[in-house]
């Protein structure tokens, strides 16, 4: 029996313990501060930026949210992130992407405090987690969560298990293919020159799909008890009628898949509600690390059988 990676039961666990742990760091006297940032009027980024500031707001955070003119300079954005690099108040600074394209987006990521890098797009965060130094890193909120819907499924310790990333986006494929290997995986990853990549698919314990390209995955490119991660969320024509509604599916058939597969994440409802909660959990310790109290771990479990390979040669 194929099992159904329910992202929305996951994130509502991760975020009542994002909530308790915020209660308690306010009995120190600390409020963590989440400040969103968003650039112009594409629908899909208005939602995703609402439900993150609504979401803050419940976890007891103080939450604020700067919605600038498409028109905004690259240098008027900068210095917003300068000014809340040094807001007392601001524990972490996400930048809803994509940008206009007047804008640099290296640029503005860089522009961010390592420290306050919840989004964990900046250099130093990229840096910490293809080095395997977790413990001080901001993972990026869509891979941290995609790992914790694999543990769900899979237990704690995912050693010797193959894992094939389809995709190589500095957002998802690259740190996703980082944490399967901080976690001993044996990783594969996948790209749009890749040869014959049903072939490769199949050779997957593990599979996380993260290219943008509507049911790419069909149902015969999967091992028989694979857990399959799709975090694609593409918005198609739902009928083929000329009509102008539309619904959404990810980078994986799931109709055919979900036959094959041990476990799958659907879409709407699997990956796509991690994202929001990792970040949550990711300003929370930030917030911690700010009052120099022991930062909680979201992965702790996984990290204590992992090998310490950081300074390996090989
Ligand atoms: N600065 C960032 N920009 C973007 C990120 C990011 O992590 N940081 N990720 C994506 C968008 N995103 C969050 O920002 C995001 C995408 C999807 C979902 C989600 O819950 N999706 C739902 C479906 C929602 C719908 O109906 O459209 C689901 O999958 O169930 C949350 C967050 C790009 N930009």
């Amino acid at each position: 029996m194929t099992e159904i990676i329910d992202g929305k039961v996951a994130s509502q666990d991760v975020v009542a313990e994002v909530k308790r742990l915020s209660a308690e760091l306010a009995v120190s006297g600390g409020t963590p501060g989440l400040a969103v940032v968003i650039v112009g009027e594409d629908p899909a980024s208005q939602v995703y930026v609402a439900s993150k500031s609504r979401m803050a707001s419940e976890c007891g955070f103080h939450s604020v949210q700067y919605s600038l003119s498409s028109d905004t300079s690259e240098n008027e954005l900068v210095d917003l992130v300068c000014k809340l690099n040094f807001d007392p108040q601001i524990h972490g600074i996400l930048v809803q992407l994509p940008l206009p394209s007047q804008i640099d987006t290296g640029r503005i990521i860089q522009a961010i405090a390592p420290e306050k890098d919840v989004d964990g797009f900046n250099f130093i965060n990229v840096g910490k987690v293809g080095t395997g130094e977790l413990g001080t890193a901001f993972i990026p909120c869509t891979p941290a969560g995609a790992m914790l819907l694999i543990e769900r499924v899979r237990g704690k310790d995912l050693t010797g298990l193959n894992a094939v990333v389809v995709g190589r986006s500095n957002i998802v494929g690259k740190p996703m293919a980082s944490l399967l290997l901080a976690a001993n995986c044996t990783v594969t990853i996948a790209h749009r020159h890749t040869r014959d990549l049903a072939t490769i698919t199949r050779t997957a314990d593990i599979l996380v799909v993260a290219v943008g390209k509507p049911e790419l995955v069909k149902g015969d490119w999967v091992k028989p008890g694979a857990t399959v991660i799709d975090v694609g969320i593409n918005r198609v024509p739902a009928l083929a009628d000329g009509t102008r509604r539309t619904t959404l599916v990810g980078d994986v058939d799931f109709g055919a898949v979900k036959r094959s597969a041990g476990a799958i994440t659907p879409v709407p409802g699997g990956v796509g509600p991690m994202t929001i909660a990792m970040l949550m959990a990711n300003t929370l310790v930030s917030a911690y690390r700010a009052v120099g109290m022991v930062a909680p771990r979201f992965d702790e479990a996984k990290r204590s059988h992992m090998d310490d390979n950081r300074f390996d040669v090989v």
